[in-house]
């Protein structure tokens, strides 16, 4: 199954209320059957996500092969969309019927430490398509929405995030619950807002925010805990942020995904 990778509107570290937004790269997971596990090569998410299975149904070993377009530590999403891929491949062989995977995937990536807050915000965006609003720490859905029609999405992919204090974000988590509540409604003002929030309290550069803003683009911000930035611009207005981009890594051009669901 394929999940999606997502940019942030509200990141839900500081107030626990998250908002994401699925962006059309895609995150594939493949299982197979496997006489032995290898631990020591899964990643500690797919471990959490074998190891809860194998306890809780009487399934064979598996192996989890992924193919993602976002690299990892990128802010792009890519742990949840990794995690609900496998969930929901595991559900469909096994004709298993648990928790929606974005709420199992919640949990077990706070079980795995890969998470703060679960991130269903993020997992619910990978999972369904679209734009989710959450409560992390109540585990719930508050609204999935489509996203807005005629913009396309600039992404200044990095991967690798190093040593970011999130706790510095819990400071702020009155201004940022405003921010969600803005976003209900005006997720791209709020996707500015937070954006630059995120990148003054986790130290990262707010130029290329700055100067995509300047250059016109409709919002533009950090996603997740970084350190990939992006811009949001009008269908064919795109060029402009790419070649500023383009002065600070390889940026690709995207669109928000629809909501499919799959349920
Ligand atoms: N492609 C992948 N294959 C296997 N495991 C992965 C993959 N991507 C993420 N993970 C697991 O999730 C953990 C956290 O991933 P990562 O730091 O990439 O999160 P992210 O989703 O990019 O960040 P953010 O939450 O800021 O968007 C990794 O340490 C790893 O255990
Ligand atoms: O670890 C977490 O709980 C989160 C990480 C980031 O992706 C955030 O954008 C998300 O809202 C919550």
């Amino acid at each position: 199954m394929h999940a999606y990778a997502g940019i942030s509107i509200v990141n839900a570290i500081p107030s626990w209320y998250g908002s994401s937004g699925a962006v059309g790269l895609k995150v594939k997971a493949e299982i197979e059957e496997t006489k032995e596990r290898e631990k020591e090569k899964e990643s500690s998410l797919i471990r959490e996500i074998l190891d809860f299975f194998e306890s809780k149904w009487d399934i064979p070993h598996l192996r989890v092969n992924v193919e993602s377009e976002v690299p990892q530590g990128s802010g792009l999403k890519s742990s949840s969309a990794v995690s609900v891929a496998i969930i929901e491949e595991i559900y469909r062989r096994y004709n298993i019927e648990y928790l929606d995977p974005p709420k199992l995937s919640a949990i077990l990536s706070i079980k795995a430490g890969v998470s703060f807050t679960g991130a269903l915000d993020d997992a619910s965006s990978s999972y369904y398509g679209g734009i989710s609003f959450t409560n992390n720490k109540r585990f719930e859905i508050i609204e999935m929405r489509e996203p807005p029609d005629g913009v396309s999405i600039v992404i200044l992919r990095k991967g690798n995030r190093t040593n970011v204090n999130l706790k510095l974000l819990t400071k702020f988590s009155l201004t940022f619950s405003e921010i969600f509540k803005i976003a209900r409604s005006c997720p791209l003002k709020a996707m500015s807002l937070n954006g630059f929030l995120v990148a003054e309290v986790l130290g990262y550069p707010k130029e290329p925010i700055e100067m995509a803003m300047k250059k016109g683009a409709l919002a533009a911000g950090i996603s997740g805990n970084g350190p990939s930035y992006f811009a949001v611009t009008k269908e064919g207005d795109e060029g402009p942020i790419y070649d500023l981009f383009k002065k600070f890594g390889e940026p690709i051009i995207t669109r928000f995904v629809k909501v499919e669901g799959h349920n």
